[in-house]
């Protein structure tokens, strides 16, 4: 940033993701998860720094070269459901022209076969056929999502994106749209699913991993996160601590700013288990970045 300021979006990140799985990146609003799917697709702003490896098998994302990333990797190998499809979707041309043309660019059908191809693909996100002729500026929210989640389907990719792929959908529509994410997954292909939405998250996927302040400070086996025995970290328990389903009560405070974080855990200000321990950042270590939970599990 200007004035030789950083902001730290995302700081030692780690997970692997096998083909059938489906992992669940959530936190929120401003934690780095967005940010750790650019850096992915090699989408970061110009001038964000990045540091370490992303291995799609054999192939180093972080090294990669533009030219491999964009005929290679974007919608081939990695599908994206981005976060804001409105912005996404090309503004001057039809869902229908936009379908056709990735289904001939990623599928090699031509242009005859196009357009029933592109109907199939806008049917299998949801997406009304007598809306194929609109443009993106014509489409409710709920509606561009659908759009964006029919294009990312289209390259049959091994592994896809999604970006909080039920925003402004009914909560019949986020089931369906997950269940289909999770469907077209199958056993050969992986699903990386970043969401505000817990209970989307709990109906399809397998592990879970919690992001503060620009860190994953727990990730875990979704039945043990949802079920028994819960979460660990004292942040991951806050967040189901808040569903109105559960006990409803909001986390006390507000996340740190990323340009000026502690040198300890973040999320201690708000932590009502914060001891002198915490002024040394935790580590994730056995699926949780946590002083007090690691020794409540050792003892
Ligand atoms: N272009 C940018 N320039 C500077 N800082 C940025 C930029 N994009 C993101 N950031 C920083 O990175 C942090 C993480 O942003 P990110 O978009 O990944 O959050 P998020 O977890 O996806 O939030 P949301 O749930 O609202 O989408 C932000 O808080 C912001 O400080
Ligand atoms: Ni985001």
């Amino acid at each position: 940033m200007r004035g030789e300021k950083y902001v730290r979006a995302v700081s030692d990140a780690h997970f692997d993701l096998a083909a059938g799985e489906c992992l669940a990146l959530v936190g929120e609003s401003g934690c780095g998860k967005s940010v750790l799917a650019s850096a992915l697709l090699g989408l970061l702003p110009g001038n964000a720094e990045t540091s370490g490896s992303a291995l799609l098998g054999d192939l180093d994302l972080m090294t990669a070269d533009e030219q491999t990333l964009a005929r290679t990797v974007r919608g081939r190998r990695i599908g994206l459901v981005p976060q804001s499809p409105a912005a996404h979707l090309t503004p001057v041309r039809t869902v229908r022209s936009q379908l056709e043309e990735t289904v001939r660019e990623l599928t090699g059908v031509p242009k005859p076969r196009s357009r029933k191809a592109a109907e199939a693909a806008a049917a299998r996100a949801a997406f009304p056929a007598d809306h194929l002729d609109r443009h993106p500026h014509e489409l409710s929210g709920g509606l561009a999502q659908r759009a964006a989640t029919a294009l990312a389907l289209i390259g049959d990719a091994p592994l896809l994106l999604a970006d909080e792929p039920t925003t402004g959908l009914d909560r019949d529509l986020v089931e369906r749209t997950v269940d289909e994410l999770k469907r077209h997954t199958g056993e050969f292909r992986a699903l990386l699913m970043i969401t505000h939405d817990l209970a989307a998250a709990e109906r399809i996927a397998d592990r879970i991993a919690v992001m503060y302040a620009g860190r994953i400070v727990e990730h875990t086996d979704a039945r043990a996160f949802f079920g028994a025995p819960g979460p660990r970290h004292p942040y991951a328990r806050g967040l189901l601590d808040a569903l109105p389903e559960r006990e409803f009560t909001p986390i006390p405070g507000m996340p740190p700013e990323l340009g000026d974080l502690p040198t300890g855990c973040a999320f201690a200000p708000r932590c009502d288990r914060a001891t002198a321990a915490c002024d040394v950042l935790p580590r994730l270590d056995a699926g949780v970045a946590c002083h007090h939970a690691l020794e409540a599990q050792r003892a």
